[in-house]
């Protein structure tokens, strides 16, 4: 009998791998500031964040009474990108945990990956500067495929390049996009609830809710992996 492929634990990036919030907002505020606008709060992130720069930076505008003309967006993008990238790694921290669980996940022979809908240039230079990227057999962006979370393709396009197998894979996140992606991909989902999710993270039906990476274990994996096989079966 052939062994059943490696599982694959993907991750989503901001606010599940990382706290960035510090420097998304200063980033955020540098660049409406361009436009005369009042900064916005942490608080006012979890309403922003989640479908990457050039959304935040719509919703930030529209937040303050300022909505913006198509053709004032990609100067702004980059500005925001040109801020970020020079700043990095700034105040942004793995959560506590994650290390230790990423190293337990590799050496029980696990693969993992990271989809994120940060561009994906952004995403790995965060992850070289924090000394993160060689965890990853893969990590795709919001602009690596036509598509992004929560359409399931972006979830389906990070399993193949990281060599995984759907059938094997667990995505673990913090906000509604990931756990849609996950349910329109057929895959079974963790949810943290320290990220920047507007919601009560159980209000989006995750199968489980995690509070600390200390959670995050081989043998909870595969117990997602045998209730979801299971679920098929029925
Ligand atoms: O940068 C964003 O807007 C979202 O990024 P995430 O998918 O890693 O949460």
């Amino acid at each position: 009998m052939t062994p059943a492929p490696a599982p694959l634990v993907v991750f989503d990036l901001d606010g599940t791998l990382l706290d960035t919030h510090a420097d998304l907002v200063e980033s955020l505020n540098h660049t409406i500031a361009a436009l005369g606008l009042e900064p916005v709060s942490y608080d006012d992130l979890t309403h922003l964040v989640g479908q990457g720069a050039r959304v935040m930076i719509e919703r930030a505008c529209r937040l303050r009474g300022h909505p913006l003309e198509a053709e004032a967006l990609p100067a702004l993008v980059e500005r925001f990108v040109a801020h970020y990238s020079a700043g990095m790694p700034g105040h942004t921290q793995p959560y506590p945990g994650l290390v230790a669980a990423m190293d337990r996940l590799k050496s029980a022979g696990y693969r993992l990956a990271v989809c994120t809908n940060k561009m994906e240039s952004l995403a790995l230079g965060l992850l070289d500067k924090l000394d993160l990227v060689n965890y990853f057999d893969a990590i795709t962006g919001g602009d690596t495929f036509p598509v992004r979370k929560p359409d399931p393709r972006h979830l389906t396009g990070t399993v193949e390049r990281a060599g995984g197998d759907i059938a094997r894979t667990v995505m673990i996140g913090d906000s509604i996009n990931d756990i849609a992606v996950a349910r329109n991909a057929g895959v079974p989902s963790i949810a943290v609830p320290f990220g920047y999710s507007d919601v009560p993270v159980s209000s989006l039906d995750p199968d489980i809710t995690i509070t600390h990476f200390d959670e995050l274990t081989s043998e909870l994996v595969e117990g997602l992996l045998k209730g979801s096989a299971a679920k098929v079966a029925v």
